[in-house]
């Protein structure tokens, strides 16, 4: 993998580069903001209207959640992590390694802690590891996503494949609790589940092609598209931009994690 230092919209990133295929990373939040396989094909989302510098959460991409999904917890919407400068590590394994380490700005969150995101890239696919370490001398828990937005062609001709039978949390309606009973999902209007214990690859098909979803370590799947009307609050999104992604999310939410001192807990989501 070679790398190359480059800027985005006023961002320091790093570009990736192996076998044909381009990733590029912010070292704000180590987001990953692009993914071009070797066929030339974007395959995420990332919104022209998306806020970028200190402390901003870019919409789009890939957003790296720690240590609190959601408002499941005390602190900031979705943690921390995302709007925190890492650095770049250097290449270990093939893989590009960015981390962050607490530090003053992280200190609300009482814990030393080492997160790392290893990111693989080959010809057609795109891995990505999220480890968190416990260095410190008590047990802390977290919750945490890859909150990856995919991009697609035309939503209405989108379906996700591999769910059914699935227990999920319709957090569109309240965090009711539902089983998947369709082959697919669908999104017509707000979807925002977390599908539990997923265990087989996901289908993503977008008219005639197609992403392979696998995750490992993580628990659960969170499936999300605002639909028009959520979408048409969020000032970081374009009017018809909802249309142009759906978010498949490989997360540890429902059950947080507990890291006990010197213990390492891994999360991989892969793409291709
Ligand atoms: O707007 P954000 O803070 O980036 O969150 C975007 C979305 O993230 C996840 O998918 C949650 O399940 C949604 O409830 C949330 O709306």
């Amino acid at each position: 993998m070679q790398t190359e230092p480059t800027e985005f919209n006023g961002t320091p990133c790093l570009r990736l580069h192996a076998d044909g295929a381009t990733a590029l990373v912010a070292l704000h939040g180590a987001h990953v903001l692009s993914w071009i396989p070797a066929d030339g094909r974007e395959r995420l989302f990332l919104s022209e209207r998306a806020n970028y510098g200190e402390g901003a959460s870019i919409r789009g991409g890939v957003p790296v959640i720690f240590p609190q999904f959601g408002e499941r917890g005390p602190h900031g919407r979705h943690g921390f992590a995302r709007s925190q400068p890492w650095q770049f590590d250097g290449i270990a394994d093939g893989r590009a390694v960015f981390a962050l380490h607490a530090n003053a700005r992280t200190a609300h969150w009482p814990h030393a802690f080492t997160a790392r995101l290893c990111i693989a890239l080959s010809a057609s696919r795109l891995e990505l590891t999220l480890d968190v370490d416990n260095p410190d001398t008590t047990d802390f828990a977290f919750t945490a996503a890859l909150h990856t937005y995919l991009r697609v062609h035309d939503l209405a001709d989108v379906a996700l494949e591999g769910l059914q039978g699935c227990d999920y949390e319709d957090s569109a309606a309240g965090g009711v609790l539902r089983r998947e009973h369709n082959f697919d999902v669908r999104f017509d209007g707000e979807v925002d589940r977390i599908y539990n214990d997923v265990v087989a690859p996901l289908t993503l098909r977008d008219g005639a092609h197609t992403t392979a979803i696998e995750q490992d370590g993580f628990s659960d799947t969170v499936v999300w598209n605002p639909g028009a009307t959520l979408a048409a609050t969020l000032r970081d999104l374009a009017p018809v931009d909802h249309q142009r992604f759906v978010c498949v999310e490989a997360g540890q939410v429902l059950q947080p994690v507990v890291l006990a001192p010197g213990e390492r807990w891994s999360g991989t989501q892969r793409l291709g």
